[in-house]
């Protein structure tokens, strides 16, 4: 099998490949040595011959995830001698339940090969469990990129190729990863990626007849859109974190500069331990002391991210971290002059949005979203369409794990 690092923008595919050795003496206790020297030197600190839960969606993408995984994912897991238990998921909601029952002491990992709908319903079926903290803790997520929405593989595998991710993740570095709550009327969801209202929101949930497109269908939907220049009116209220780009950038280039930790053997959390509390309450509550409402009568975009790239050539959250306890926020006026609107269009593609004055960057470890004069509308919490409603949404610093290359940053080009 080869085990040089993937570079995402060299290569398309690995394949695994069998290399005979015939030794001299095949009985010298060179031998142990060498191979451990050899398997050391491939994974470094990564955990060897992962036990991983599989699982598949059929109807992932375009169709095609079963025979992705079959020709591209299995031979390289295999090869690398992972320990493997695959399941097809079967309806909508299938993933939660089979992370509510899984027996967490038999894996260390769950790999959905689907896009990220498969990732967010596991999470939320983690988080079920009565002793969700130490699920969230025990069990590292990984994505194996077989959807239309790879988002999760693009940030901690650093590709949308199914090969390349199945080594990226045969080598991962369990990683904390942030997960948002997200409270709307009774209920309470997780959220790892990303929650929008107004014009992404849009763009990803009204685009579901060009599936064909494969990915392409989100730019084209946004394009269409941004050129409208709608408004999706809303009340506003923040905890910021980092207020200012001048201040954001420095703190992602003092984390960029923080080597990886060895993460320190730590007893798991305990077996009642369940979701950690909400610290500003939900949706439902009072509005917390220190926050305050403000209107957003000409609000164009409001997009919050915990990842960084929301699909390949859209790495619209440079800054984001995995576990800073921040979500970076993006808020753009619709009002803008219609060259404003374009440049941000093509800012993003060329990864310049973080720095344009017309947009509000900032990171926050909480808000109140409350859209208003529109009787219907879209906001999608990790690209899931959920209720019209007002939320409100609170980061848990650390509360999951994920598989990623780094161990402590995104694959996205920082700030
Ligand atoms: N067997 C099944 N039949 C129907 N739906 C399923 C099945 N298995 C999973 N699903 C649903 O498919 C949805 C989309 O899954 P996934 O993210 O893997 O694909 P995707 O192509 O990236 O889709 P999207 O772009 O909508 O996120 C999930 O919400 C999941 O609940």
């Amino acid at each position: 099998m080869c085990f040089g690092p993937p570079s995402p923008k060299m290569e398309k595919s690995r394949s695994s490949t069998r290399i005979p050795y015939r030794l001299d003496k095949a009985d010298s206790a060179d031998v142990p040595a060498w191979i451990e020297k050899l398997l050391s030197r491939a994974y470094g600190s990564s955990q060897r011959q992962k036990r991983i839960k599989v699982l598949i969606n059929p109807f992932g993408g375009q169709g095609s995830a079963l025979k992705l995984y079959n020709t591209h994912i299995a031979p390289i897991l295999a090869a690398a001698r992972c320990e493997l238990d695959v399941e097809k998921t079967q309806y909508r909601g299938h993933g939660v339940e089979i992370a509510q029952k899984l027996d967490i002491d038999k894996y260390d990992v769950v790999a959905c090969c689907s896009g990220d709908g498969i990732p967010h319903e596991v999470w939320n079926g983690l988080g079920k469990r009565q002793d969700a903290a130490k699920a969230l803790e025990k069990i590292a997520l990984a994505q194996l990129p077989c959807g239309s929405g790879n988002a999760m593989s693009l940030n901690l595998n650093g590709t949308d190729s199914p090969s390349l991710a199945a080594l990226a993740v045969v080598k991962g570095h369990r990683t904390p990863e942030d997960l948002v709550s997200v409270t709307q009327g009774d209920r309470r969801m997780l959220s790892f990626l990303s929650q929008s209202v107004g014009i992404v929101a849009e763009t990803d949930l009204a685009t579901e007849h060009l599936r064909w497109m494969g990915s392409a269908r989100f730019t084209w939907g946004f394009l269409v859109r941004f050129l409208r220049k709608t408004s999706y009116p809303a009340d506003i209220a923040v905890k910021v974190e980092y207020a200012t780009k001048e201040e954001i950038r420095n703190a992602y280039r003092a984390a960029a500069a923080n080597p990886p930790r060895t993460p320190k053997k730590q007893p798991l959390q305990a077996a009642d331990a369940g979701l950690p509390d909400l610290k500003y309450g939900t949706v439902n509550d009072p509005l917390p002391d220190s926050w305050t409402l403000v209107p957003h009568d000409q609000l164009g975009n409001f997009y919050a991210g915990k990842m960084a790239y929301m699909s390949p050539d859209a790495n619209f959250f440079p800054a984001a971290l995995p576990s800073d306890g921040c979500l970076d926020l993006i808020r753009v006026r619709a009002d803008i002059d219609r060259r404003a609107n374009i440049a941000c269009m093509l800012a993003v593609a060329d990864n310049k949005l973080f720095d344009l004055p017309q947009v509000d960057y900032q990171k926050v470890s909480a808000y109140r979203i409350i859209p208003k004069n529109q009787k219907d509308g879209y906001i999608s919490i990790d690209g899931e369409r959920v209720p019209f409603e007002p939320f409100q949404a609170e980061v848990h610093k650390g509360l999951g794990t994920v598989l990623s290359r780094k161990g402590h940053l995104f694959e996205a080009k920082g700030v």
